[in-house]
C-alpha cells in the first residue's frame, strides 16, 4: 500500500480519532465528494515519504470570500430554449455573445444559414463536446448554459457546467514536489477540470501577496478573473478591480498541477449566467491528445518570458526560479 494511504488508515484506525481530524484528512475530504464512487481522485507518492501539507483542504466548489458582493439570484437568467439541442445555435440567448464560425456548419455536415451553430463544442462524432478548433486556438470565453436555462441538464451546451469526466492522480515527482495525472486517455479540446479556490478581491488578494516571502511565488495560486473587466463598462461591477482566485490553501487536483513550457493543457474562462462574468469559471481543456499516466501541465505565465536582461543579471538570478519542465521548448526560469 502506497505509504500516504497506509498513514491515512493507520490515522483512522486508532480510537480517538476525532470528527474534526477526520475533516481534516485529505482522504475524507477526497472521498465526501459527490463524483468519489465514479471518478476517483487519488493521492500517491513511491518517491519520498512527503504527505501533502495538513494546512492544504480539497473542496469541490468554489468558496466566496464574505466581503466579495454577488449579484441577487434574481439577475441570474437563463435561455427558453425548448430543447438542448437547440442551444446549439444561435437563437439560444445564452449564446448571444458568441460569434459564429465561419464554417462550423459545413463541419458537422450542415449548411442551413437559418440555423447557424454557434456554441464552442462539436455537437456529434468522435470530437462530441470537445472545444471547436477556433476556440481551442482563441482566448475566447466559452459560453455555457446552465441552471437557470430551461433546457435539460443534458444540454449539449453543459460540458464545463456537467464537471470532470476523468479519474486524476495526485503524485509525487521526482523533482517538483506533487503532480496530477489523468487515468485515461485524453482527447485535444476535452475539458478537465476546473481551477478551484476562494474568490477573494483584488485588495485582499494583494495583502496575502505581500505576507508571502516571495510574491511570485504566491502568484502561481492566484489567478485574477479579469475575462470580462473593463473600465468603460456598463455593467459597474465590471468596472471594478478583477476579483481573484487563491488556490493555495483550498482547491481541487487541479492546484496540484505543474507548470511547462510546451503544455497539454490551458485555461479558458467560462460564463454560465451572464450576471456571473465577474467570477468566471477557470476551465482547463486539453490543447493536444494526452496519454493515459501522462502528467497533466499548463504554462503558469501564458508563454512569457523572464527578461533576458534578467538571465544575465548575476544578482537577480540567484532568487529566480528554475523552470524544470524539461520539454525543448523550456525557457529556462519560472519567475
Ligand atoms: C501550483 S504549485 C504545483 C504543485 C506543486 N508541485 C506542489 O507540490 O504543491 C506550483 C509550484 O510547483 C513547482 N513547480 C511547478 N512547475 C514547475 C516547473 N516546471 N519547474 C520547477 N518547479 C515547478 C514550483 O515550486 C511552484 O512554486
Amino acid at each position: 500500500m502506497e505509504k500516504a494511504i497506509y498513514q491515512h488508515f493507520h490515522y483512522h484506525g486508532q480510537p480517538e480519532t476525532n470528527i474534526e481530524e477526520a475533516r481534516n484528512c485529505h482522504f475524507c475530504q477526497l472521498r465526501s465528494f459527490a463524483t468519489h464512487d465514479r471518478l476517483p481522485i487519488s493521492i500517491v507518492n513511491e518517491v519520498d515519504d512527503q504527505a501533502l501539507n495538513p494546512d492544504f483542504r480539497f473542496i469541490d466548489h468554489t468558496i466566496i470570500a464574505p466581503d466579495v458582493y454577488i449579484p441577487d439570484a434574481s439577475f441570474r437568467t437563463g435561455c427558453d430554449c425548448k430543447k438542448g439541442g437547440d442551444c446549439m445555435y444561435g437563437k439560444c440567448t445564452c449564446l448571444d455573445e458568441m460569434a459564429p464560425g465561419p464554417d462550423e456548419d459545413k463541419e458537422d455536415g450542415h449548411n442551413d444559414s437559418r440555423r447557424r451553430k454557434r456554441y464552442a463544442y462539436y455537437s456529434s462524432g468522435a470530437k462530441r463536446d470537445t472545444l471547436r478548433g477556433r476556440i481551442l486556438n482563441s482566448r475566447e470565453p466559452i459560453y455555457e448554459c446552465h441552471a437557470e436555462c430551461n433546457c435539460s441538464a443534458q444540454c449539449p451546451n453543459r460540458v464545463v457546467e456537467r464537471g470532470r469526466t476523468i479519474p486524476l492522480q495526485i503524485f509525487r515527482t521526482e523533482d517538483r514536489g506533487w503532480g496530477v495525472r489523468s487515468l485515461v486517455g485524453i482527447k485535444k479540446g476535452q475539458f478537465v477540470d476546473r481551477y478551484l479556490g476562494e474568490i477573494i478581491t483584488s485588495d485582499e488578494a494583494d495583502r496575502r501577496r505581500a505576507d508571502s516571502s516571495v510574491a511570485r511565488r504566491k502568484d502561481v495560486y492566484l489567478f485574477a478573473l479579469d475575462k470580462f473587466y473593463d473600465p468603460q463598462s456598463e455593467d459597474q461591477l465590471l468596472r471594478q478591480p478583477p476579483l481573484e482566485v487563491d488556490g493555495e490553501y483550498m482547491s481541487g487536483p487541479t492546484r496540484f498541477i505543474n507548470h511547462s513550457c510546451s503544455p497539454n493543457m490551458r485555461i479558458f474562462a467560462r460564463v454560465g449566467a451572464h450576471a456571473d462574468k465577474r467570477t468566471h469559471d477557470l476551465a482547463l481543456f486539453a490543447i493536444r491528445d494526452i496519454q493515459k499516466d501522462e502528467e497533466l501541465t499548463f504554462d503558469y505565465v501564458n508563454g512569457e518570458s523572464v527578461l533576458d536582461d534578467d538571465m544575465h543579471d548575476h544578482y537577480k538570478i540567484k532568487d529566480m526560479t528554475k523552470c524544470l519542465c524539461g520539454t525543448p521548448e523550456c525557457r529556462g526560469y519560472l519567475w
